[in-house]
């Protein structure tokens, strides 16, 4: 028995396994994959059992039994089908605060789009207030780690925090010898902010002989800067350009000097030298005390887009605004009573996570908008949406043909603040462009649009994605291809869409029943038929999508609340 493996993201739903022609098609579109060859092979190569799905970083992998006695030229699993993720290891110690340390370097990693693998050199306890204790995982022990991961795991970078003895630098020395990486960054972590020793001044002759002449870069703040060199006061900008230019002396290729500390200094403002040239990194300075990490977070940051394959003045560039963006998106947030809170990394996801989750009750009184009709009756499209929302409408799309892309865009984001005060989701019809930059809360979109599982790639997992279905085997794929609901119809005829074939009760109940995402129903119903339609009784038809009952009407608001009336009176 043998088994293949199919790489799908993360953020998409596990194909079925009756559907292996289209996993290929997924893999050699979405991911450009190859693996299957020639394409039509796929149906007769495989026995479709999915046998097990691993996690691995952005992509799951789909397990595919391929039984003995399948007819096969059967493909083995190759070097060629699998996804190599960038991959940073960080040699550092932990934060039980998880604002520094390993736990920062993971969530940087994790927030660049990098795996992190981890190899603990101390365990400290540590708080917003200051660091309580520290234990030095023993040397034999670091090196143990050491062989785990670069052995078998190949990280491209290794990323250096806390190295708390000269025997752990010298083993993470010998480890980095037998097992090369492509970039070594070091941050020479010393004292924590809250002027914690975490590695003594004993360590310095071993960084400045044998670990740093090994660095791509090395990332001191004001106060290691100054250690590696004798004790040298450091207070400006001068003195940064003096220090990255000593420390470059010692070995490293690229220095960056940071200056989160720098006294007086309305930026915060970095200093790199390359050996030939300096650079200043320039940012506002954030006014938070959420700066515990900062430097581990910098220094992952960097590892992390050198994994990915960037130069590293373009790394560091990353690095920096990264940082910056991180900085002011948590500079308000309260963990902890000291004075040192930690940084929200993860802000993308964040944002995302916030968004109310998509509840299938929304899809009862759906309005979906049309520029013919707003002009014919002289109103905007944000006026229509407004009265649609106060007539009780429980989610809106935008369905905007002919009106340029500014407009729309415009448009867009004028309806979702109104939304957002009526805790209504707002859909975008077809164009995922216009969804993205207004941050809509999704999309819908027909069987001719974008696909729907390349949709869901460029949407992520948060947004809502609904797609128009006349046929079972349409919801199918909508169901595969990570649909949230169905718009199911023509239900009755309608003058909104030319050339739409009309699907009657009959059709939209076979739809209903051969899925279990929930549907909504559309097509010329308005208050004359809405309760028919509702009265079909399947549970998974949640509602009704509505264009001229509402907006091709003299006041849009008071259509909207008499539809509303009739689809309460439905569901008694
Ligand atoms: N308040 C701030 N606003 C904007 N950027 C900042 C701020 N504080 C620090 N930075 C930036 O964060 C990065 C880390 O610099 P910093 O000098 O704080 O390192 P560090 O002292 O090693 O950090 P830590 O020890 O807290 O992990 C630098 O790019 C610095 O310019
Ligand atoms: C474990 C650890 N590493 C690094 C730092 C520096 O921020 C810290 N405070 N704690
Ligand atoms: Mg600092």
């Amino acid at each position: 028995m043998r088994y293949v493996q199919i790489p799908v993201p993360v953020n998409s739903p596990l194909p079925k396994a009756s559907s292996i022609s289209h996993m290929a098609y997924f893999c050699s579109q979405v991911l450009s994959t190859s693996f299957f060859t020639p394409k039509s092979q796929i149906p007769v190569l495989l026995n479709p059992g999915v046998a097990c799905i691993k996690s691995f970083h952005q992509y799951r992998f789909l397990h595919i039994k391929a039984m003995q006695g399948d007819k096969v030229s059967t493909p083995t699993p190759s070097d060629e089908c699998m996804v190599r993720v960038p991959h940073v290891l960080t040699v550092a110690g932990s934060d039980s605060g998880a604002g520094a340390g390993i736990q920062a370097d993971l969530k940087a990693c994790a927030a660049r789009g990098v795996y992190c693998s981890t190899v603990i050199t101390a365990v400290t306890a540590q708080n917003t207030v200051g660091v309580q204790g520290v234990n030095i995982v023993p040397e034999d022990f670091v090196a143990e780690q050491l062989r785990s991961v670069l052995s078998d795991m190949h990280p491209d970078v290794v990323k250096t925090g806390m190295l708390p003895s000269i025997g752990i630098v010298k083993t993470l020395c010998q480890s980095l010898k037998e097992f090369p990486v492509q970039a070594l960054v070091v941050d020479p972590v010393m004292v924590s902010t809250s002027g914690h020793t975490l590695a003594g001044p004993s360590i310095l002759d071993i960084f400045r002989e044998e670990l740093l002449p090994m660095a791509d870069i090395a990332t001191p703040n004001l106060k290691e800067a100054s250690a590696l060199l004798g004790g040298v006061p450091l207070e400006t900008i001068a003195d940064m350009r003096y220090a990255a230019k000593a420390i470059h002396d010692i070995g490293p290729r690229n220095v960056l000097v940071k200056g989160g500390d720098l006294p007086a200094s309305l930026d915060a403002v970095d200093v790199f030298y390359d050996g030939k040239d300096f650079y200043e990194f320039r940012s506002s300075r954030i006014m938070t005390p959420n700066t515990h990490g900062t430097g581990c977070t910098l220094a992952s940051s960097v590892a992390a887009e050198l994994a990915k394959g960037s130069q590293m003045l373009s790394a560091v560039k990353v690095a920096k605004r990264y940082i910056e963006a991180a900085l002011s998106y948590s500079k308000n947030i309260a963990i902890g009573g000291g004075r040192q809170g930690p940084m929200d990394h993860l802000l993308k996801l964040k944002s995302n996570v916030q968004r109310r989750p998509f509840d299938p009750c929304d899809l009862f009184l759906y309005a979906v908008t049309d520029s013919r009709m707003n002009e014919r009756w002289g109103r905007s499209i944000v006026d229509a949406v407004k009265a649609a929302l106060e007539g009780g409408a429980s989610i809106i799309q935008l369905r905007e043909k002919e009106v340029e892309t500014s407009d729309f865009l415009e448009a867009a984001k004028a309806c979702l603040k109104i939304c957002r005060v009526h805790g209504v989701p707002l859909l975008i019809n077809d164009r995922i462009d216009v969804a993205l930059a207004s941050d809509a809360d999704g999309v819908h979109i027909g069987q001719s649009d974008m696909p729907a599982h390349v949709a869901r790639v460029l949407l992520g997992p948060d947004k809502i994605i609904g797609v128009s279905c006349k046929t079972p085997e349409h919801a199918q794929q909508a169901w595969i291809d990570g649909a949230d609901y169905i718009g199911s119809g023509g239900v009755y005829p309608t003058n909104t869409k030319e050339n739409n074939k009309t699907i009657g009760l009959d059709g939209l109940k076979t739809v209903c029943l051969s899925s279990k995402l929930p549907v909504v129903a559309i097509g010329g119903i308005g208050i004359s038929n809405a309760q028919a339609v509702m009265g079909l009784g399947v549970p998974n038809l949640k509602g009704v999508a509505v264009v001229s009952a509402l907006f091709d009407r003299e006041c849009v608001l008071t259509e909207t609340r008499k539809l509303l009336e009739v689809l309460k009176e439905s569901t008694k």
